[in-house]
């Protein structure tokens, strides 16, 4: 087995969601699906409730910045003039967070949506999430060497803790010392690591970053943050360059703690 050797002065492992604890098969096959097939009854059952208005709100806020961008859905304002305008309004919202899945975006406006989504999907028990098997034990090993572990993930807070809170292997909510998305900044800019030390408070050396996006994985090299990328099955391909460059595992088992036995 190889072994990657995790340099003595880190104490934080950083943990992505998709493609690194959790196939991206279970994302793009069950958690998307939910919400295109969903979201337009969800908007008209929760359409008055204040949470669903600030989600609409954000992605509003959102499609106006995105205006300038090919196929861009817009979401007019709320003149609150019928049943008619509340229907296209509607199916407006509806359109642009389509539009927004189909191009995997990963806007703090749409995350914060489908976490609202399924949160009545994981509490009901009608969806449970994966994790790759060599994941929890791993992380367990770390926990037990002193290691803190948290996530950082483009899912919202909220998703990421229904995540942990309903897995196959139950609730490995605990297993997490926190949590971190896209409100903190994006996964693809370096200065998004340094808060995050600085959040958790150690230096960005203190921190070792598992992800599967090489672009995530160079902004955190370039805030001097520790990074592997993880190759796990369904992931995109690496070029030759990145595979040369970056350290690279295919299970959390590979990683060596000079501190664990
Ligand atoms: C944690 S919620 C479900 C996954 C998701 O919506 C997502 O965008 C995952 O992105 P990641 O940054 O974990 O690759
Ligand atoms: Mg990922």
């Amino acid at each position: 087995m190889v072994v990657l050797s995790v340099p003595a002065e880190v104490t934080v492992i950083l943990l992505d969601i998709e493609g690194t604890t959790t196939p991206i098969a279970f994302v793009k096959d069950i958690l998307f699906p939910y919400i295109k097939e969903n979201v337009k009854g969800y908007l008209e059952t929760h359409w008055e409730e204040e949470e669903c208005q600030q989600d609409v709100s954000l992605l509003r806020k959102q499609a106006e910045e995105d205006s300038h961008l090919d196929g861009a859905v817009p979401i007019p304002a709320a003149s609150g003039d019928g049943a008619d305008e509340l229907e296209q309004l509607i199916q407006a919202v509806v359109d642009n967070v389509c539009w927004q899945m189909s191009l995997d975006r990963k806007t703090t406006a749409l995350k914060q949506l489908q976490g609202h989504m399924w949160r009545a999907a994981f509490k009901a028990g009608h969806v449970k999430a994966e994790f790759f098997e060599d994941v929890v034990p791993a992380v367990r090993k770390w926990r037990e060497a002193g290691m803190k572990v948290y996530i950082y993930s483009s899912g919202s807070v909220e998703a990421q803790k229904l995540l942990f809170g309903h897995s196959t292997e139950g609730d490995i909510l605990e297993l997490v010392d926190g949590h971190f998305d896209t409100n903190i900044g994006h996964k693809v800019e370096s200065e998004s690591y340094r808060k995050i030390a600085n959040s958790i408070g150690c230096s960005t050396n203190n921190i070792l970053f598992l992800t599967d996006v090489t672009l995530e994985a160079s902004a955190a090299e370039e805030a001097d943050v520790h990074v592997a990328v993880v190759v796990r099955p369904g992931n995109a391909g690496l070029t030759d360059d990145e595979k040369t460059y970056y350290s690279l595992i295919t299970s959390f088992s590979e990683l060596y703690l000079p501190s664990s036995t």
